[in-house]
């Protein structure tokens, strides 16, 4: 039988992390190895697949920004495209992940599988967990049937959802849920068990690239006492839209809700999101002063999909449909 040709491309991480000693798990340089590094550390992978590398870049993810998603976009969607190629594998550091893995799930043109992984712990650690994170998400994306599912984040043995997925712990091994929703599969040893599929559209179904234009978002949090100073700061340094991490069901206090209705005024998206997990349904004043609910995303995806949406020049009605659609 011939193995499955993937593609492991690197763009840093503490998954590629070094520290100067096996029981250091925080103190560590993030991005320090290369993907034929991680390759070779561990040996089982050559059972699962033949794996081929690149660097799309080597940085530590609270480093990311929105071009070094159109960056690695372009990569994958270069190496999906490859016919030698069956599917990906994205090494990339936790604390941003779910920002770059949703990105790419909604402007991705291929059903080909492909599959984030990160660690929390360095590659040095007496018990790092980059090897066997890694391991798993090979055997996920070496099949044929993890295509079609949108993008993967497989980490901590679970298969989450790009849209769901989320760094919920600093340090845990397990840091990574799924939210609202839950996983999409498991792997243990050889097995890939899948779970369910998301509804929403992804990839092939959506009508973005990686070289759609991208607006500016800002996301700000709601806590007692906060003050307009910041939407009208948001509003005067340009942005496009502001997603409003919200208390609960995306609530916005009274003493935020005319400066957030003026933005929306003034032709800036307004969406409500909930600075904790869960849905965000929208409300019967939604319409009326100009809001929209961000649904199943969390401010930060939810500023990904605006990101996009509002550079394709979706508005109003176009706009809502966005956070039930994707
Ligand atoms: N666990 C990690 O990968 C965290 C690291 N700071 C990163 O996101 O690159």
């Amino acid at each position: 039988m011939t193995l499955p040709r993937l593609r492991l491309i690197a763009t840093g991480g503490t998954i590629a992390g070094v520290a100067d000693s096996a029981d250091l798990a925080s103190a560590y340089r993030a991005a320090a190895l290369g993907p034929d590094a991680l390759r070779a550390a561990v040996p089982a992978l050559a059972q699962v697949a033949r794996i081929d590398t690149e660097t799309a870049a080597a940085i530590d993810s609270k480093n990311a920004t929105p071009t070094f998603w159109q960056h690695l976009a372009g990569r994958v969607q270069a190496a999906a495209d490859d016919p030698e190629v069956d599917g990906v594998v994205v090494t990339h550091g936790t604390d941003t992940l779910e920002e770059s893995a949703y990105y790419l799930q909604l402007v991705l043109k291929s059903d080909k599988p492909v599959v984030f992984v990160g660690a929390m712990r360095p590659a040095t650690s007496l018990s790092a967990d980059g090897p066997l994170n890694l391991l798993n998400a090979v055997r996920v994306a070496a099949r044929a049937d993890a295509g079609g599912r949108g993008v993967l984040v497989a980490l901590n043995h679970l298969v989450h959802g790009a849209g769901e997925a989320a760094k919920a712990d600093t340090l845990r091994p397990d840091s990574f849920v799924s939210q609202p929703a839950g996983p999409l599969g498991l792997v243990q040893d050889d097995r890939v068990v899948w779970l369910a599929r998301t509804e929403r559209a992804h990839t092939m179904a959506t009508p973005f690239r990686a070289d759609s234009p991208l607006r500016p978002v800002d996301i700000l949090p709601s806590y007692p006492g906060v003050s307009p100073m910041w939407v009208q700061a948001a509003v005067a340094s340009g942005a496009a839209g502001i997603v409003w991490a919200g208390t609960g069901n995306g609530s916005v206090p009274a003493a935020i809700e005319p400066a957030l209705a003026a933005a929306a005024a003034k032709g800036i998206a307004v969406i409500r999101a909930a600075r904790v997990g869960g849905y965000v349904m929208p409300r019967a004043d939604d319409a009326a002063h100009g809001f929209v609910a961000a649904g199943r995303l969390s401010p930060f995806k939810a500023r990904v999909l605006a990101m996009l949406a509002l550079g394709a020049g979706w508005r109003g009605e176009r706009l809502r449909e966005a956070f039930e659609r994707f």
